[in-house]
Protein backbone atom coordinates (compact mmCIF):
# COMPACT_ATOMS: atom_id res chain seq x y z
CA UNK A 1 0.00 0.00 0.00
CA UNK A 2 1.37 3.36 -0.69
CA UNK A 3 2.56 5.23 2.00
CA UNK A 4 2.98 8.97 0.75
CA UNK A 5 0.49 12.10 1.60
CA UNK A 6 -2.68 12.68 0.39
CA UNK A 7 -2.32 14.99 -2.62
CA UNK A 8 -4.36 17.94 -3.20
CA UNK A 9 -4.62 19.13 -6.23
CA UNK A 10 -5.49 22.64 -6.41
CA UNK A 11 -7.32 24.44 -9.39
CA UNK A 12 -7.15 27.92 -8.18
CA UNK A 13 -9.19 27.69 -5.24
CA UNK A 14 -9.00 29.81 -1.93
CA UNK A 15 -9.84 26.54 0.39
CA UNK A 16 -7.25 24.16 -1.27
CA UNK A 17 -5.00 25.04 2.37
CA UNK A 18 -7.96 24.73 4.08
CA UNK A 19 -8.89 21.06 2.63
CA UNK A 20 -5.13 20.28 3.55
CA UNK A 21 -5.42 21.59 7.28
CA UNK A 22 -8.69 19.20 7.30
CA UNK A 23 -7.02 16.17 6.27
CA UNK A 24 -4.14 16.74 8.45
CA UNK A 25 -6.78 17.24 11.36
CA UNK A 26 -7.80 13.37 10.03
CA UNK A 27 -4.52 12.52 11.26
CA UNK A 28 -3.39 11.99 7.71
CA UNK A 29 -0.54 13.77 6.21
CA UNK A 30 -1.38 15.77 2.86
CA UNK A 31 0.21 18.21 0.51
CA UNK A 32 -0.31 20.53 -2.27
CA UNK A 33 0.06 20.40 -5.80
CA UNK A 34 -0.73 22.50 -8.76
CA UNK A 35 -3.57 21.00 -11.72
CA UNK A 36 -0.71 20.73 -14.03
CA UNK A 37 0.77 17.69 -12.75
CA UNK A 38 0.67 14.71 -14.64
CA UNK A 39 0.07 11.00 -13.56
CA UNK A 40 3.56 9.80 -14.01
CA UNK A 41 4.89 13.00 -11.28
CA UNK A 42 1.96 11.86 -9.33
CA UNK A 43 3.16 8.10 -8.75
CA UNK A 44 6.52 9.47 -7.97
CA UNK A 45 4.53 11.11 -4.61
CA UNK A 46 3.24 7.50 -4.16
CA UNK A 47 -0.29 9.25 -2.91
CA UNK A 48 -2.98 7.08 -0.98
CA UNK A 49 -5.40 9.30 -1.77
CA UNK A 50 -6.54 12.35 -4.22
CA UNK A 51 -8.64 15.14 -3.38
CA UNK A 52 -9.29 17.63 -6.01
CA UNK A 53 -9.99 21.29 -4.74
CA UNK A 54 -12.52 24.03 -6.45
CA UNK A 55 -11.90 26.66 -8.63
CA UNK A 56 -13.69 29.97 -10.15
CA UNK A 57 -13.12 28.47 -13.90
CA UNK A 58 -16.61 26.53 -15.71
CA UNK A 59 -15.59 23.44 -17.09
CA UNK A 60 -17.06 24.41 -20.56
CA UNK A 61 -14.92 27.32 -21.22
CA UNK A 62 -12.05 26.70 -23.27
CA UNK A 63 -8.88 26.80 -21.54
CA UNK A 64 -10.60 25.65 -18.21
CA UNK A 65 -8.27 24.09 -16.36
CA UNK A 66 -8.26 19.78 -16.61
CA UNK A 67 -6.68 16.84 -14.60
CA UNK A 68 -4.27 14.43 -16.81
CA UNK A 69 -7.19 12.28 -17.38
CA UNK A 70 -4.28 9.45 -17.03
CA UNK A 71 -4.43 10.07 -12.85
CA UNK A 72 -8.74 8.74 -12.78
CA UNK A 73 -7.09 5.42 -13.37
CA UNK A 74 -4.56 4.91 -11.04
CA UNK A 75 -6.41 3.43 -8.87
CA UNK A 76 -5.79 6.21 -6.29
CA UNK A 77 -9.30 6.81 -4.34
CA UNK A 78 -10.36 10.58 -5.09
CA UNK A 79 -12.72 12.71 -4.05
CA UNK A 80 -13.85 16.04 -5.91
CA UNK A 81 -15.27 19.36 -4.29
CA UNK A 82 -16.74 21.98 -6.32
CA UNK A 83 -14.71 22.68 -9.10
CA UNK A 84 -13.10 19.27 -9.04
CA UNK A 85 -16.29 17.77 -8.79
CA UNK A 86 -17.23 19.17 -11.79
CA UNK A 87 -13.72 18.79 -13.53
CA UNK A 88 -14.40 14.55 -12.59
CA UNK A 89 -18.13 14.49 -13.85
CA UNK A 90 -16.96 16.51 -17.34
CA UNK A 91 -13.93 14.34 -17.73
CA UNK A 92 -15.63 10.94 -17.10
CA UNK A 93 -18.27 12.04 -19.46
CA UNK A 94 -21.18 13.05 -17.17
CA UNK A 95 -22.98 16.47 -18.20
CA UNK A 96 -22.24 19.85 -16.73
CA UNK A 97 -23.26 22.88 -17.52
CA UNK A 98 -25.01 26.44 -16.57
CA UNK A 99 -26.88 25.89 -12.73
CA UNK A 100 -30.42 26.85 -13.35
CA UNK A 101 -30.30 28.41 -10.12
CA UNK A 102 -26.32 29.26 -8.33
CA UNK A 103 -26.09 28.60 -4.93
CA UNK A 104 -23.72 31.28 -2.72
CA UNK A 105 -23.60 30.71 1.23
CA UNK A 106 -26.08 28.29 3.11
CA UNK A 107 -28.24 26.20 1.53
CA UNK A 108 -29.76 22.83 2.25
CA UNK A 109 -28.73 19.77 1.12
CA UNK A 110 -31.40 16.85 0.35
CA UNK A 111 -29.47 13.16 1.05
CA UNK A 112 -30.71 10.49 -1.19
CA UNK A 113 -28.15 7.99 0.14
CA UNK A 114 -26.77 8.50 3.24
CA UNK A 115 -23.64 6.28 2.30
CA UNK A 116 -20.77 6.22 1.31
CA UNK A 117 -19.08 9.58 1.50
CA UNK A 118 -22.23 10.66 3.26
CA UNK A 119 -23.10 7.57 5.96
CA UNK A 120 -24.45 8.94 8.60
CA UNK A 121 -25.92 12.23 7.75
CA UNK A 122 -29.21 13.06 8.30
CA UNK A 123 -32.13 13.08 5.48
CA UNK A 124 -31.00 16.95 5.20
CA UNK A 125 -28.30 18.91 5.87
CA UNK A 126 -27.30 22.45 5.93
CA UNK A 127 -24.11 23.36 3.80
CA UNK A 128 -21.96 26.31 2.46
CA UNK A 129 -21.87 26.53 -1.42
CA UNK A 130 -20.51 28.45 -3.49
CA UNK A 131 -21.56 27.73 -7.59
CA UNK A 132 -22.75 28.94 -10.35
CA UNK A 133 -22.37 25.53 -12.32
CA UNK A 134 -23.93 22.10 -11.67
CA UNK A 135 -23.61 18.40 -12.47
CA UNK A 136 -26.91 17.30 -14.48
CA UNK A 137 -26.65 14.19 -14.42
CA UNK A 138 -23.75 11.91 -13.25
CA UNK A 139 -20.84 9.99 -15.74
CA UNK A 140 -21.68 6.29 -15.80
CA UNK A 141 -21.66 4.29 -13.23
CA UNK A 142 -21.83 6.61 -10.20
CA UNK A 143 -24.55 6.60 -8.08
CA UNK A 144 -26.51 10.30 -7.05
CA UNK A 145 -25.98 10.74 -3.50
CA UNK A 146 -27.28 13.84 -2.79
CA UNK A 147 -29.62 16.95 -4.81
CA UNK A 148 -29.84 20.50 -4.08
CA UNK A 149 -32.91 23.29 -5.63
CA UNK A 150 -30.02 23.83 -7.68
CA UNK A 151 -27.81 21.16 -8.49
CA UNK A 152 -29.74 17.63 -9.30
CA UNK A 153 -26.32 16.27 -8.73
CA UNK A 154 -24.89 17.19 -5.18
CA UNK A 155 -22.83 14.67 -4.55
CA UNK A 156 -21.92 11.30 -5.89
CA UNK A 157 -20.14 8.06 -5.51
CA UNK A 158 -18.79 4.95 -7.86
CA UNK A 159 -17.34 2.76 -4.85
CA UNK A 160 -16.28 0.10 -7.49
CA UNK A 161 -13.15 2.12 -8.92
CA UNK A 162 -12.92 4.80 -5.31
CA UNK A 163 -14.25 8.27 -6.98
CA UNK A 164 -16.17 10.37 -5.02
CA UNK A 165 -17.65 14.09 -5.82
CA UNK A 166 -19.33 16.82 -3.71
CA UNK A 167 -20.89 20.04 -5.04
CA UNK A 168 -20.78 21.81 -1.50
CA UNK A 169 -17.84 22.89 0.49
CA UNK A 170 -16.80 20.62 2.94
CA UNK A 171 -13.69 22.13 4.27
CA UNK A 172 -15.25 25.27 5.32
CA UNK A 173 -16.67 25.47 8.83
CA UNK A 174 -19.68 26.76 7.93
CA UNK A 175 -20.14 23.43 6.84
CA UNK A 176 -21.55 22.01 10.08
CA UNK A 177 -21.02 18.11 9.03
CA UNK A 178 -18.15 18.74 6.59
CA UNK A 179 -15.55 17.00 8.05
CA UNK A 180 -17.64 13.85 8.27
CA UNK A 181 -17.48 13.91 4.92
CA UNK A 182 -13.54 13.98 4.59
CA UNK A 183 -13.33 11.40 7.37
CA UNK A 184 -15.33 9.23 5.66
CA UNK A 185 -13.37 9.44 2.60
CA UNK A 186 -10.21 8.91 4.00
CA UNK A 187 -11.11 6.29 6.62
CA UNK A 188 -13.62 4.31 5.39
CA UNK A 189 -13.29 4.34 1.72
CA UNK A 190 -9.59 4.81 0.94
CA UNK A 191 -9.13 2.80 4.22
CA UNK A 192 -6.13 5.42 5.48
CA UNK A 193 -5.58 4.80 9.20
CA UNK A 194 -4.81 7.69 11.45
CA UNK A 195 -0.90 7.80 10.84
CA UNK A 196 -0.18 11.64 11.45
CA UNK A 197 0.24 14.01 14.58
CA UNK A 198 2.89 16.32 15.94
CA UNK A 199 4.93 13.60 17.04
CA UNK A 200 5.57 11.99 13.20
CA UNK A 201 6.30 15.35 11.53
CA UNK A 202 9.20 15.89 14.12
CA UNK A 203 10.40 12.56 14.08
CA UNK A 204 10.08 12.70 10.11
CA UNK A 205 12.02 16.73 9.84
CA UNK A 206 14.60 15.12 12.30
CA UNK A 207 15.38 12.76 9.59
CA UNK A 208 15.29 14.69 6.62
CA UNK A 209 17.21 17.79 8.32
CA UNK A 210 20.01 15.46 9.28
CA UNK A 211 20.01 14.16 5.83
CA UNK A 212 20.23 17.79 4.08
CA UNK A 213 22.87 19.13 6.47
CA UNK A 214 25.29 16.29 7.16
CA UNK A 215 28.41 17.61 9.38
CA UNK A 216 27.79 21.20 8.00
CA UNK A 217 27.46 24.68 10.45
CA UNK A 218 23.98 25.97 10.30
CA UNK A 219 22.27 29.58 11.58
CA UNK A 220 18.71 30.13 12.14
CA UNK A 221 17.06 33.62 11.84
CA UNK A 222 15.52 33.54 15.40
CA UNK A 223 12.80 36.69 16.52
CA UNK A 224 11.83 35.37 20.31
CA UNK A 225 8.16 34.49 18.13
CA UNK A 226 6.88 31.13 18.13
CA UNK A 227 7.76 30.02 14.48
CA UNK A 228 11.21 30.30 14.75
CA UNK A 229 11.77 28.80 18.16
CA UNK A 230 9.87 25.94 17.11
CA UNK A 231 12.02 25.60 14.26
CA UNK A 232 15.23 26.27 15.93
CA UNK A 233 14.03 23.55 18.34
CA UNK A 234 13.55 20.94 15.63
CA UNK A 235 16.88 21.82 14.05
CA UNK A 236 18.32 21.86 16.94
CA UNK A 237 17.07 18.23 17.81
CA UNK A 238 18.55 16.87 14.38
CA UNK A 239 21.89 18.18 14.65
CA UNK A 240 22.51 19.91 18.13
CA UNK A 241 25.38 22.07 18.38
CA UNK A 242 26.20 22.62 14.98
CA UNK A 243 23.42 25.49 15.23
CA UNK A 244 24.24 28.75 15.89
CA UNK A 245 20.70 31.03 16.34
CA UNK A 246 21.19 34.76 15.12
CA UNK A 247 18.79 37.72 16.40
CA UNK A 248 19.00 40.50 14.47
CA UNK A 249 17.85 43.42 16.43
CA UNK A 250 16.80 46.17 13.47
CA UNK A 251 15.97 48.87 15.50
CA UNK A 252 11.79 48.20 15.14
CA UNK A 253 11.39 45.69 17.81
CA UNK A 254 8.82 46.24 20.99
CA UNK A 255 9.98 47.84 24.57
CA UNK A 256 12.00 45.23 26.49
CA UNK A 257 12.26 42.70 23.18
CA UNK A 258 16.08 42.40 22.89
CA UNK A 259 16.44 41.46 26.52
CA UNK A 260 13.59 39.58 27.19
CA UNK A 261 14.86 37.25 23.41
CA UNK A 262 18.34 36.86 24.77
CA UNK A 263 17.43 35.58 28.58
CA UNK A 264 14.47 33.86 27.86
CA UNK A 265 15.01 31.86 24.78
CA UNK A 266 18.85 30.87 26.30
CA UNK A 267 17.39 29.85 29.07
CA UNK A 268 15.22 27.61 27.90
CA UNK A 269 16.42 25.63 25.15
CA UNK A 270 20.40 25.98 25.67
CA UNK A 271 20.82 26.90 22.46
CA UNK A 272 23.51 29.11 21.10
CA UNK A 273 22.53 32.68 20.42
CA UNK A 274 24.17 35.62 18.85
CA UNK A 275 22.54 39.14 18.82
CA UNK A 276 23.70 41.78 16.25
CA UNK A 277 22.66 45.30 16.26
CA UNK A 278 22.14 46.46 12.79
CA UNK A 279 19.43 49.14 14.03
CA UNK A 280 21.38 51.77 11.86
CA UNK A 281 21.51 49.79 8.70
CA UNK A 282 18.13 49.03 8.91
CA UNK A 283 16.77 52.49 9.85
CA UNK A 284 18.89 53.74 7.41
CA UNK A 285 17.49 52.07 4.40
CA UNK A 286 14.23 52.55 5.50
CA UNK A 287 14.50 56.65 5.38
CA UNK A 288 11.96 58.44 3.48
CA UNK A 289 10.16 55.05 2.61
CA UNK A 290 6.55 54.80 3.20
CA UNK A 291 5.00 52.36 0.60
CA UNK A 292 3.91 49.10 2.47
CA UNK A 293 5.88 46.44 -0.07
CA UNK A 294 9.27 48.77 -0.71
CA UNK A 295 9.54 48.59 3.22
CA UNK A 296 8.96 44.70 3.09
CA UNK A 297 11.33 44.49 -0.03
CA UNK A 298 14.07 46.38 2.19
CA UNK A 299 13.48 44.60 5.02
CA UNK A 300 13.85 41.33 3.66
CA UNK A 301 16.96 41.83 1.77
CA UNK A 302 18.81 43.14 4.88
CA UNK A 303 17.86 40.45 6.94
CA UNK A 304 19.46 38.73 4.79
CA UNK A 305 22.66 40.63 4.81
CA UNK A 306 22.81 40.63 8.21
CA UNK A 307 22.59 36.68 8.40
CA UNK A 308 25.68 36.93 5.81
CA UNK A 309 27.32 39.60 8.20
CA UNK A 310 26.85 37.57 11.12
CA UNK A 311 27.50 34.01 9.31
CA UNK A 312 31.29 35.61 9.04
CA UNK A 313 31.61 36.25 12.43
CA UNK A 314 30.80 32.76 13.45
CA UNK A 315 32.95 31.89 11.28
CA UNK A 316 36.03 33.28 12.27
CA UNK A 317 35.13 32.32 15.68
CA UNK A 318 37.54 29.65 16.58
CA UNK A 319 35.58 26.48 17.41
CA UNK A 320 33.80 26.87 14.17
CA UNK A 321 37.15 27.79 12.64
CA UNK A 322 37.60 26.09 8.58
CA UNK A 323 33.48 25.72 8.73
CA UNK A 324 31.52 26.78 5.84
CA UNK A 325 27.98 28.38 6.48
CA UNK A 326 25.89 27.12 3.63
CA UNK A 327 21.93 26.46 5.34
CA UNK A 328 19.72 29.50 6.85
CA UNK A 329 16.82 28.07 9.23
CA UNK A 330 13.78 30.37 9.20
CA UNK A 331 10.24 29.64 10.86
CA UNK A 332 7.98 29.84 7.43
CA UNK A 333 4.62 28.85 8.13
CA UNK A 334 2.18 27.86 5.01
CA UNK A 335 0.44 31.18 5.37
CA UNK A 336 3.09 33.69 4.63
CA UNK A 337 3.67 31.69 1.76
CA UNK A 338 0.60 31.74 0.43
CA UNK A 339 0.12 35.14 1.38
CA UNK A 340 3.17 36.04 -0.26
CA UNK A 341 1.65 34.46 -3.90
CA UNK A 342 3.62 31.05 -3.52
CA UNK A 343 0.13 29.02 -4.03
CA UNK A 344 -0.87 27.50 -7.17
CA UNK A 345 -2.71 31.07 -8.89
CA UNK A 346 -2.62 32.62 -5.49
CA UNK A 347 -2.74 36.48 -5.76
CA UNK A 348 0.41 38.27 -3.76
CA UNK A 349 -1.41 40.08 -1.16
CA UNK A 350 1.78 40.83 0.94
CA UNK A 351 5.44 39.96 0.65
CA UNK A 352 6.27 38.48 3.57
CA UNK A 353 9.91 39.23 4.52
CA UNK A 354 11.17 35.62 4.86
CA UNK A 355 9.62 34.64 1.52
CA UNK A 356 8.50 37.18 -1.05
CA UNK A 357 11.00 39.65 0.32
CA UNK A 358 14.19 37.40 -0.16
CA UNK A 359 16.74 39.03 -2.64
CA UNK A 360 17.23 37.22 -5.65
CA UNK A 361 21.50 37.01 -4.95
CA UNK A 362 20.29 34.30 -1.79
CA UNK A 363 22.95 32.43 -1.00
CA UNK A 364 22.03 30.50 1.50
CA UNK A 365 19.70 26.88 1.14
CA UNK A 366 17.23 27.59 3.04
CA UNK A 367 15.98 24.85 6.17
CA UNK A 368 12.04 25.57 6.55
CA UNK A 369 10.76 22.62 8.58
CA UNK A 370 7.35 24.19 9.46
CA UNK A 371 6.84 25.59 5.68
CA UNK A 372 3.68 23.56 5.50
CA UNK A 373 2.25 23.92 8.61
CA UNK A 374 0.02 26.32 10.00
CA UNK A 375 0.41 28.44 13.49
CA UNK A 376 -1.68 25.71 15.38
CA UNK A 377 0.19 22.71 14.22
CA UNK A 378 2.95 24.59 14.38
CA UNK A 379 2.10 24.93 18.87
CA UNK A 380 1.42 21.38 18.76
CA UNK A 381 5.00 20.53 17.61
CA UNK A 382 6.67 23.26 19.95
CA UNK A 383 4.77 21.56 22.89
CA UNK A 384 5.71 17.66 22.02
CA UNK A 385 9.65 19.07 22.02
CA UNK A 386 8.74 20.44 25.27
CA UNK A 387 9.38 24.30 24.85
CA UNK A 388 7.96 26.23 27.64
CA UNK A 389 4.22 27.20 27.68
CA UNK A 390 4.76 30.76 27.24
CA UNK A 391 7.24 30.83 24.26
CA UNK A 392 4.58 28.55 22.54
CA UNK A 393 1.64 30.51 23.50
CA UNK A 394 3.34 33.54 23.20
CA UNK A 395 1.36 36.10 20.19
CA UNK A 396 3.26 36.49 16.78
CA UNK A 397 4.88 39.40 15.93
CA UNK A 398 5.35 40.06 12.04
CA UNK A 399 9.35 40.03 10.84
CA UNK A 400 9.36 43.56 9.59
CA UNK A 401 8.50 44.55 13.31
CA UNK A 402 6.71 47.93 13.95
CA UNK A 403 7.79 49.34 10.54
CA UNK A 404 4.66 47.75 9.01
CA UNK A 405 2.67 49.49 11.70
CA UNK A 406 3.95 53.07 11.28
CA UNK A 407 1.56 54.05 8.34
CA UNK A 408 3.93 57.02 6.51
CA UNK A 409 7.87 56.80 7.45
CA UNK A 410 9.35 55.60 9.76
CA UNK A 411 11.49 58.01 12.09
CA UNK A 412 13.35 57.56 15.07
CA UNK A 413 10.75 59.71 16.86
CA UNK A 414 7.93 58.10 15.14
CA UNK A 415 9.18 54.29 16.63
CA UNK A 416 9.60 55.76 20.13
CA UNK A 417 5.63 57.03 20.19
CA UNK A 418 4.62 53.87 19.05
CA UNK A 419 6.87 51.82 21.08
CA UNK A 420 5.29 53.24 24.10
CA UNK A 421 1.93 53.22 23.11
CA UNK A 422 2.26 49.31 22.62
CA UNK A 423 3.89 48.54 25.75
CA UNK A 424 1.25 50.09 27.39
CA UNK A 425 -1.71 48.24 25.14
CA UNK A 426 0.16 45.04 25.84
CA UNK A 427 0.41 45.67 29.58
CA UNK A 428 -3.23 46.29 29.96
CA UNK A 429 -4.40 43.38 27.70
CA UNK A 430 -2.50 41.24 29.92
CA UNK A 431 -3.50 42.74 33.13
CA UNK A 432 -7.33 41.90 32.18
CA UNK A 433 -6.07 38.37 31.02
CA UNK A 434 -7.05 38.41 27.98
CA UNK A 435 -3.67 36.98 26.17
CA UNK A 436 -4.81 33.70 25.25
CA UNK A 437 -8.35 35.14 23.75
CA UNK A 438 -6.66 37.67 21.85
CA UNK A 439 -4.66 36.17 18.51
CA UNK A 440 -2.74 39.08 18.50
CA UNK A 441 -3.45 43.08 18.99
CA UNK A 442 -1.43 45.26 16.79
CA UNK A 443 -0.84 48.86 17.83
CA UNK A 444 -0.33 50.93 14.92
CA UNK A 445 0.31 54.49 14.36
CA UNK A 446 -1.31 56.54 11.58
CA UNK A 447 1.78 58.94 11.25
CA UNK A 448 0.50 60.93 8.78
CA UNK A 449 -2.42 61.75 9.81
CA UNK A 450 -3.17 64.69 12.31
CA UNK A 451 -6.08 65.69 14.09
CA UNK A 452 -6.81 68.56 16.79
CA UNK A 453 -7.37 67.85 20.15
CA UNK A 454 -7.53 69.62 23.63
CA UNK A 455 -4.67 69.23 26.46
CA UNK A 456 -4.84 71.04 29.44
CA UNK A 457 -6.22 73.55 27.97
CA UNK A 458 -4.17 73.70 25.12
CA UNK A 459 -4.77 72.85 21.48
CA UNK A 460 -2.71 69.91 19.92
CA UNK A 461 -2.44 68.68 16.71
CA UNK A 462 -1.35 64.65 17.27
CA UNK A 463 -1.33 61.95 15.52
CA UNK A 464 -3.65 58.77 15.91
CA UNK A 465 -3.24 55.13 17.25
CA UNK A 466 -5.41 52.53 16.51
CA UNK A 467 -5.83 49.55 18.77
CA UNK A 468 -6.47 45.92 16.43
CA UNK A 469 -7.09 42.81 18.65
CA UNK A 470 -7.97 40.22 16.78
CA UNK A 471 -9.34 36.38 17.36
CA UNK A 472 -8.15 34.07 14.97
CA UNK A 473 -7.31 29.93 14.66
CA UNK A 474 -4.85 30.37 11.72
CA UNK A 475 -3.82 34.14 11.00
CA UNK A 476 -6.04 33.29 7.58
CA UNK A 477 -9.04 34.40 8.74
CA UNK A 478 -10.14 36.50 11.68
CA UNK A 479 -12.19 38.89 13.55
CA UNK A 480 -11.80 41.65 15.40
CA UNK A 481 -12.03 41.16 19.37
CA UNK A 482 -14.70 41.97 21.55
CA UNK A 483 -12.74 43.98 24.07
CA UNK A 484 -14.27 44.98 27.36
CA UNK A 485 -14.94 48.73 27.60
CA UNK A 486 -13.35 49.02 30.45
CA UNK A 487 -10.20 47.28 29.33
CA UNK A 488 -10.62 49.91 26.11
CA UNK A 489 -10.94 52.92 28.32
CA UNK A 490 -8.34 52.21 30.56
CA UNK A 491 -6.03 51.73 27.60
CA UNK A 492 -6.91 54.95 25.99
CA UNK A 493 -6.68 57.29 29.08
CA UNK A 494 -2.92 55.67 29.27
CA UNK A 495 -1.39 55.58 25.85
CA UNK A 496 -3.00 59.76 25.62
CA UNK A 497 -1.70 61.11 29.10
CA UNK A 498 1.91 59.08 28.88
CA UNK A 499 2.39 59.40 24.96
CA UNK A 500 3.10 63.37 24.27
CA UNK A 501 2.47 62.96 20.62
CA UNK A 502 -0.52 60.71 20.64
CA UNK A 503 -3.90 62.96 21.16
CA UNK A 504 -6.49 59.80 19.90
CA UNK A 505 -7.32 56.51 20.21
CA UNK A 506 -9.18 54.49 17.59
CA UNK A 507 -10.59 51.02 17.43
CA UNK A 508 -10.44 48.99 14.48
CA UNK A 509 -13.73 46.49 14.17
CA UNK A 510 -12.61 45.24 10.54
CA UNK A 511 -12.77 41.44 10.30
CA UNK A 512 -10.28 39.33 8.10
CA UNK A 513 -11.67 39.29 4.67
CA UNK A 514 -11.77 41.97 3.62
CA UNK A 515 -8.89 44.14 5.71
CA UNK A 516 -5.59 42.13 6.54
CA UNK A 517 -4.32 41.49 10.26
CA UNK A 518 -1.66 44.53 10.25
CA UNK A 519 -2.35 47.48 8.21
CA UNK A 520 0.45 47.14 5.62
N1 LIG B 1 14.49 39.90 14.60
C1 LIG B 1 14.73 38.77 13.91
N2 LIG B 1 15.95 38.21 13.92
C2 LIG B 1 16.21 37.09 13.21
N3 LIG B 1 15.30 36.43 12.48
C3 LIG B 1 14.05 36.93 12.43
C4 LIG B 1 13.68 38.12 13.14
N4 LIG B 1 12.37 38.37 12.90
C5 LIG B 1 11.94 37.38 12.08
N5 LIG B 1 12.93 36.51 11.80
C6 LIG B 1 12.85 35.31 10.93
O1 LIG B 1 11.70 35.41 10.08
C7 LIG B 1 10.80 34.33 10.33
C8 LIG B 1 9.36 34.76 10.14
O2 LIG B 1 8.99 35.70 11.14
P1 LIG B 1 7.59 35.52 11.88
O3 LIG B 1 7.33 36.72 12.71
O4 LIG B 1 6.58 35.06 10.87
O5 LIG B 1 7.83 34.24 12.80
P2 LIG B 1 8.24 34.17 14.30
O6 LIG B 1 8.69 35.50 14.77
O7 LIG B 1 9.23 33.07 14.44
O8 LIG B 1 6.92 33.73 15.00
P3 LIG B 1 5.64 34.62 15.29
O9 LIG B 1 4.81 34.55 14.02
O10 LIG B 1 5.00 33.91 16.41
O11 LIG B 1 6.07 36.00 15.59
C9 LIG B 1 11.14 33.89 11.74
O12 LIG B 1 10.69 32.59 12.00
C10 LIG B 1 12.64 34.05 11.76
O13 LIG B 1 13.28 32.96 11.14
O1 LIG C 1 7.10 37.33 9.81
C1 LIG C 1 6.25 37.97 9.25
N1 LIG C 1 6.66 38.68 8.20
C2 LIG C 1 5.85 39.50 7.53
O2 LIG C 1 6.30 40.14 6.57
C3 LIG C 1 4.49 39.55 8.00
N2 LIG C 1 3.40 40.26 7.59
C4 LIG C 1 2.35 39.89 8.41
N3 LIG C 1 2.76 39.00 9.31
C5 LIG C 1 1.96 38.29 10.32
O3 LIG C 1 1.21 37.32 9.60
C6 LIG C 1 -0.13 37.20 10.12
C7 LIG C 1 -1.14 37.55 9.04
O4 LIG C 1 -1.04 38.94 8.81
P1 LIG C 1 -1.88 39.76 7.76
O5 LIG C 1 -3.32 39.43 7.98
O6 LIG C 1 -1.55 41.19 8.03
O7 LIG C 1 -1.41 39.33 6.41
C8 LIG C 1 -0.19 38.14 11.31
O8 LIG C 1 0.10 37.36 12.46
C9 LIG C 1 0.92 39.16 11.03
O9 LIG C 1 1.43 39.73 12.21
C10 LIG C 1 4.08 38.77 9.07
N4 LIG C 1 4.96 37.97 9.68
N1 LIG D 1 -16.21 27.29 -5.85
C1 LIG D 1 -16.05 26.61 -6.97
O1 LIG D 1 -15.26 25.67 -7.07
C2 LIG D 1 -16.87 27.10 -8.14
C3 LIG D 1 -16.84 26.15 -9.31
C4 LIG D 1 -17.40 26.78 -10.58
N2 LIG D 1 -16.60 27.91 -10.96
C5 LIG D 1 -18.87 27.18 -10.34
O2 LIG D 1 -19.19 28.34 -10.32
O3 LIG D 1 -19.69 26.32 -10.18
MG1 LIG E 1 7.58 37.13 14.68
Amino acid sequence: MANGPVLVVDFGAQYAQLIARRVREAHVYSEIVPNSITAAEMMEKDPQAIILSGGPASVYVDGAPMLDPDIFNLGIPMLGICYGFQVMSYQLGGVVDKAALGEYGKTEALIDNADSILAGSPETQITWMSHGVAVQKAPEGFEVLAHTEGAPVAAMANEERGLFGVQWHPEVKHTPLGQDIIENFLHKEAKLPNSWDSHSIIDEQVAKIRKQVGDAQVICGLSGGVDSAVAAALVHKAIGDQLTCVFVDHGLLRKGEVEQVKHDFVEATGIKLVTVDASDDFLTALEGVSEPERKRKIIGEKFIRTFEKATRQIVADAANAGSEIKFLVQGTLYPDVVESGGGDGAANIKSHHNVGGLPDDLKFDLIEPLRTLFKDEVRAVGTELGLPEEMVWRQPFPGPGLAIRIVGEITRERLAALREADAIAREELSKAGLDRDIWQCPVVLLADVHSVGVQGDERTYGSPIVLRPVSSEDAMTADWSRVPYDVLAQISTRITNECREINRVVLDVTSKPPATIEWE
